[in-house]
């Protein structure tokens, strides 16, 4: 194994801009060396272990070949073993003055351990990307997040821990079994945090992914992996939503109950670790809890999702992967959405609602009559039109695929009406006409001034067709059903980010961050304006970064 140190020299003196890192990784296809001035480094060594070689480029200083495979050489499903860089980026147009702090991203980007090639988007070691933002300068740096998943992987060579869709191989049976009971008591689950990064009211930054075992502190200036975020109360549940809800005073989140199917809704104050129980769901139908990962809320409730996509005991206990993996899809138990006051843990609706399939829920709000009466709620989510195959289309072989085949499937802003009248079912709709969005739809955001409130604007991934994955950002008005698209070809953009002015008035006064992974195999952070949707910077990376998933804001505290 090769072992390298290298030192980061920003151009001039810039608040963390300084680092000495140690590397250690193994060299592969490709490797490369940055001189150019641009990146406003000296002499850093990169090591990129791809399964294509890194591109031939202008900018940087390549030992590499280039391939005539095809004209796409994105990275973006290919592995990064550099374990750490940080350096200045060089801005292309201007970054507003007031944008002061630190956008953060997690997500897979190792998918490779020796021989063993991880098969799904989802397994990958967590890799956390970190933009600086201030003064108009940028400063990006990466990490992979050090859990015991990683870390023995690592150390051993091999996976030692079950992660998204990979099973260890098992040498006897005695050792199978083990292993089998370590599922039960969670000692075999994964810790890989490698799905979101959320910063809590109390400041502290913690990676996420769906087992609560996953939840590591993470330093978002170096991005250290601190240790584990221990959760100090009694659940001894295994697996909670990816996607808490957190505002600076709560956090909120959903343990489906695989035993006595249902789910438990619980709440954590800032600077504590104990989870407190607001209440909990039955499930409707279905012999386990659906999906959650993500839910929505209102001013006063929290909505439970009942997906037919449920968690299946039996497809945990297969050693290969399933096409729906550890879940399984119940038409016949239907859907439903349960809506839970956070006040006092009253159901105030259950209601039946078409089938339907979303990871991710983009945001909701109550609906008054003229007295002041809340009469419904509308949640919004990024839905798959009840077809459950786009788990299966974020099969690695299949994103690395450069057909010019339209095979990713359609998606809407799918629009939850849930009465609050007692009346049994509530209503499934498309928001807008989803071409508006190529009829891709995934990786939202909002202004999260307007969490829980009446919102006019959705920022995603849409699609421009023919493509495989969403591969555009789209910025969603809702009330007047259309969308703005940002599209550059071959391009993989990661989820649009809003960040707000502060000050604001408008709810789309602020910029839009998103990483791209473009097609010769290069990098740039982007913003857009929040507003017109027009591109006002982009600071190229010195190598191509893997797509990652979500990210948080941690804002620059004023002292
Ligand atoms: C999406 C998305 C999924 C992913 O989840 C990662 C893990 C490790 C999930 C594990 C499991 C389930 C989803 C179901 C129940 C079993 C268990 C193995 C814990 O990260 C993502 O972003
Ligand atoms: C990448 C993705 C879901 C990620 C879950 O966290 C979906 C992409 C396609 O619609
Ligand atoms: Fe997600």
């Amino acid at each position: 194994m090769a072992s390298l140190t290298f030192r980061t020299i920003a151009s001039n003196s810039f608040p963390s801009g300084l680092a000495d890192f140690g590397v250690s990784g193994v060299h592969t296809k490709g490797s490369l060396t940055v001189a150019s001035k641009k990146w406003c480094n000296r002499g850093v060594k990169v090591t990129n272990v791809a399964t294509r070689s890194p591109p031939p480029s202008t900018s940087l200083a390549p030992d590499i070949e280039s391939t005539d495979e095809d004209e796409h050489k994105s990275v973006a499903w290919t592995s990064i073993r550099q374990e750490r860089w940080e350096g200045e980026l060089a801005v292309d147009g201007e970054i507003p003055l007031w944008l002061s702090g630190t956008y953060l991203r997690n997500g897979p980007g190792l998918w490779d351990i020796e021989d063993y090639k991880f098969r799904h988007l989802f397994d990958g070691y967590a890799t956390l990307v970190r933009l600086h933002f201030e003064d108009g300068r940028l400063i990006a740096g990466h990490r992979h997040v050090e859990s015991e998943a990683y870390k023995s992987a690592q150390t051993n060579k091999k996976i030692c821990y079950r992660e998204f869709s990979e099973v260890p191989k098992q040498e006897s049976f005695l050792s199978y079994v083990g292993e089998l009971a370590g599922l039960f008591s969670g000692a075999s689950l994964t810790d890989n945090a490698n799905t979101g990064v959320i910063k809590l009211g109390d400041g502290r930054v913690v990676c996420l992914t769906e087992t609560i075992k996953g939840s590591i502190v993470v330093d978002p200036d170096t991005l250290d992996t601190i240790g584990k975020f221990e959760y100090t109360d009694s659940w001894n549940g295994l697996i909670h939503s990816a996607h808490p809800i957190v505002t600076d005073t709560e956090f909120l989140t959903l343990l489906p109950d695989l035993i006595r199917p249902g789910y438990v809704v619980v709440r954590m104050e800032p600077d504590s670790n104990e989870r407190k129980v607001i209440g909990r769901v039955e499930c409707s139908g279905g012999p386990a809890p659906g999906w959650v990962h993500s839910f929505p809320v209102t001013e006063h409730y929290i909505i439970v999702p009942e997906m037919p996509l449920r968690y299946s005991a039996g497809n945990l206990l297969k050693a290969e992967p399933t096409p729906l993996y550890k879940f399984h899809w119940y038409p016949d138990s239907k859907a439903f959405m349960h809506v839970m006051c956070k006040a006092s843990g009253k159901i105030v609706a259950s209601v039946e609602v078409p089938l339907f399939v979303t990871f991710h829920f983009i945001n909701a709000y109550e609906e008054k009559d003229e007295d002041g009466r809340v009469t419904s709620v509308i949640a919004d989510c990024c839905e798959h039109n009840a077809d459950t195959s786009i788990l299966d289309k974020l099969k690695l072989e299949n994103l690395r695929t450069h057909s010019t085949e339209d095979v990713l499937p359609d998606a809407r802003v799918g629009r939850f009406i849930i009465p609050l009248d007692g009346s049994p079912k509530g209503e499934l709709v498309a928001a807008l006409d989803p071409n508006q969005h190529g009829k891709g739809m995934d990786m939202c955001s909002i202004n999260p001034l307007y969490l829980g409130r009446k919102y006019r604007y959705a920022y995603a991934c849409g699609a421009q067709r023919p493509c495989n994955f969403p591969n555009t950002l789209t910025k969603i008005d809702l009330f007047t059903g259309t969308a703005k698209n940002w599209h550059e070809e071959g391009a993989v953009p990661s989820e649009p980010f809003f960040v707000a002015r502060p000050g604001a008035i408008e709810e789309d006064d602020g910029v839009v961050i998103s990483i791209i992974s473009d097609k010769n195999g290069e990098g740039y952070a982007l913003v857009l304006d929040g507003t017109t949707f027009q591109e006002i910077a982009r600071a190229s990376f010195p190598y191509g970064l893997p797509y990652g998933l979500h990210g948080c804001w941690v804002p620059k505290i004023n002292v």
